[in-house]
């Protein structure tokens, strides 16, 4: 028996790329998920672990970061276009490169805000215990990114601390909000239209020191703008944006090229009351 090796590829897979443009007025935002395969003369590697013609996937994925930066992210057609001919052209071993690209869809609520397309649901829980009833409401999966007016700052640092002091970053948080009613004969149409726009607005006017602050400044609207509402209870995960370091191959990265990681994240919970006495 002979056994031969058949069709292969490898690339890196799923790189998270979000791309801010900050040239106009207001800032573009693309995020996109990138999948690399090469395919070619790659027997040397599996045959005997001659790495020669390898071109690691590590590289693959810096070169999208470096082309994002260099050539800028506008139709994921082009910016596949740009890539594969890279690879196939520079790669003596490589004959085919394809690529995948997934471009996930913002809409624009502000100069520089922004709300993930798709995901979000509406929630409700009704509580009744003897003759009271609780209702709460809320929503998950609201994703909003603010690409500046962030910043994290002047935090405990002790031994096991490396994370860089940051005066402008991007804040991206899925807004997951449960809020209580003070009685049980709400307009909930009306109330749950209210209670979002109070949030999507705080959200977006915040000028932003710690996502923490965010979330009271989101309560505090709700409270402000809702009287029928008596508390509510935001848990909001910090979907980190790290900056790309470009560095290695020559490029500055003023703000516009960041990996948007999905673990581990921050997760900042908390509940906004009412203090004064009857509010229950
Ligand atoms: O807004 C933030 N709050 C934190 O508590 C925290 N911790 C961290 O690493 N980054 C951030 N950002």
């Amino acid at each position: 028996m002979t056994i031969v090796l058949g069709a292969n590829q490898y690339g890196k897979a799923e790189t998270r790329l979000v791309r801010v443009d900050r040239g106009g007025p207001q800032h573009e935002l693309r995020d996109l998920t990138v999948t690399v395969a090469l395919a070619g003369d790659l027997a040397a590697t599996h045959l005997t672990g001659d790495n020669s013609q390898v071109l690691p996937t590590d590289s693959q994925k810096n070169t999208v970061y470096a082309f994002a930066r260099q050539h800028g992210v506008d139709q994921i057609e082009d910016f596949g276009l740009v890539l594969a001919q890279h690879f196939v052209s520079s790669q003596a071993a490589i004959d085919r490169a394809r690529v995948d690209l997934s471009e996930h869809t913002w809409h624009r609520l502000g100069p520089h805000s922004f709300q993930r397309a798709g995901s979000e649901t509406r929630t409700a829980t009704v509580t009744v215990t003897g003759s009271a009833a609780v209702v709460e409401s809320g929503l998950t999966g609201l994703v909003l990114l603010n690409s500046t007016d962030s910043e994290f700052t002047g935090y405990v640092r002790d031994r096991y601390t490396t994370l860089p002091q940051t005066r402008d970053r991007i804040l991206a948080t899925e807004v997951n909000a449960r809020w209580r009613h003070r009685g049980v004969d709400g307009e909930w149409a009306g109330s749950y239209a209210g209670v979002r726009a109070a949030l999507v607005a705080a959200f977006i006017e915040t000028y932003s020191l710690s996502l923490q602050q965010t979330l009271y400044a989101m309560g505090r609207r709700v409270l402000q703008d809702r009287p029928e509402i008596a508390e509510v209870h935001l848990a909001l995960p910090n979907k980190h944006h790290l900056p790309v370091d470009l560095t290695p191959f020559g490029l500055d990265n003023p703000g516009e090229v960041f990996v948007a990681t999905d673990r581990p994240y921050g997760l900042i919970e908390g509940t906004v009351t009412r203090a004064e006495p009857g509010a229950r």
